[in-house]
């Protein structure tokens, strides 16, 4: 971990990754909800909104849009990933190098550990190239640390989380990206565990507008410096909405309810 290796991906030491992995990870399933969103351009162009950091895609859509977007938006090369087609242990193919990460102008590279899956040890290793690549290039890394796989059988259970938010540490990540563990206290548990690194909450799904952003505050409360989201924002009807709310409650930490109300006036 380096000092202020996150900066990139960042702003005033807080961020909002906006995850857009998911034709790989999940399918085109993901993009029933608002069906616009699986045309990876509405994307790139939500991601000029200036809540978002930085952009968390695979290889092949940085290859394909990323050269129009490069002045705008932040890029975080997710460097391995797996369909859901995938029906054995947790695994994840590594898809990019940090060297051809680098070369499309990456800020940073995303990795997915998951601890705890029959193949943890290979997972890491390829994970130990990815981060002295990412050295190499100055890009920061960010760790998706999901713990599942073999015996456990709560992945979001708050000591399993926090084990997650350890591993980042340890093995360099400068961001771990966990599952919100339930709780503040629970997330307070996550960020004490990673030290130095920055932790941001992942997402899911909430169809309830309030709730959600009372997570991320409860988060952003507990020390952690922002969210990596994917479907809470794109699966929603206005997407631009939510990131004005996100905005508000992440970066100036207003109350949930205040930042939905001064989206709804926006519109
Ligand atoms: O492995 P899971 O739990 O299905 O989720 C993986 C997905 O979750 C994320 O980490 C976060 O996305 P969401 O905010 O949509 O949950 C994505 O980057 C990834 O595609």
């Amino acid at each position: 971990m380096l000092p202020h290796a996150a900066d990139d991906i960042s702003r005033d030491g807080k961020s909002l990754i906006l995850a857009y992995d998911h034709g790989l990870e999940h399918g085109p399933v993901d993009f029933e909800p608002n069906p616009d969103t699986a045309d990876p351009e509405r994307i790139f162009e939500l991601a000029t909104h200036e809540a978002v950091t930085s952009l968390a895609v695979q290889k092949g859509l940085a290859e394909a849009y990323y050269p129009d977007y490069e002045d705008e938006v932040n890029l975080l090369l997710k460097l391995n990933g797996t369909s859901n087609l995938w029906r054995g242990e947790p695994n994840s193919a590594v898809n990019c190098t940090a060297e051809y990460a680098a070369e499309l102008g990456a800020d940073a590279v995303g990795f997915t550990v998951y601890g705890g899956s029959n193949h943890e040890v290979a997972m890491a290793e390829e994970f130990r190239d990815a981060q002295e690549g990412a050295r190499e290039h100055d890009m920061a890394v960010v760790m998706w640390s999901y713990p599942r796989g073999q015996g456990l059988r709560n992945d979001a259970s708050p000591d399993v989380i926090s084990y997650g938010a350890r591993l980042g540490l340890e093995l360099g990540a400068d961001v771990v990206k966990v599952k919100y563990p339930g709780s503040a206290e629970a997330m307070g548990d996550a960020v004490e565990m990673a030290g130095p690194a920055d932790v941001v909450m992942s997402g899911g799904t909430m169809r309830d507008d309030e709730a959600f952003l009372r997570n991320v505050s409860n988060a952003i409360d507990a020390g952690a410096t922002g969210i990596a989201v994917g479907r809470n924002v794109f699966q929603r009807d206005e997407p631009e909405r939510i990131l004005d709310a996100l905005e508000a409650v992440i970066f100036q930490e207003s109350d949930p309810a205040e930042a939905l109300a001064v989206a709804e006036s926006d519109d």
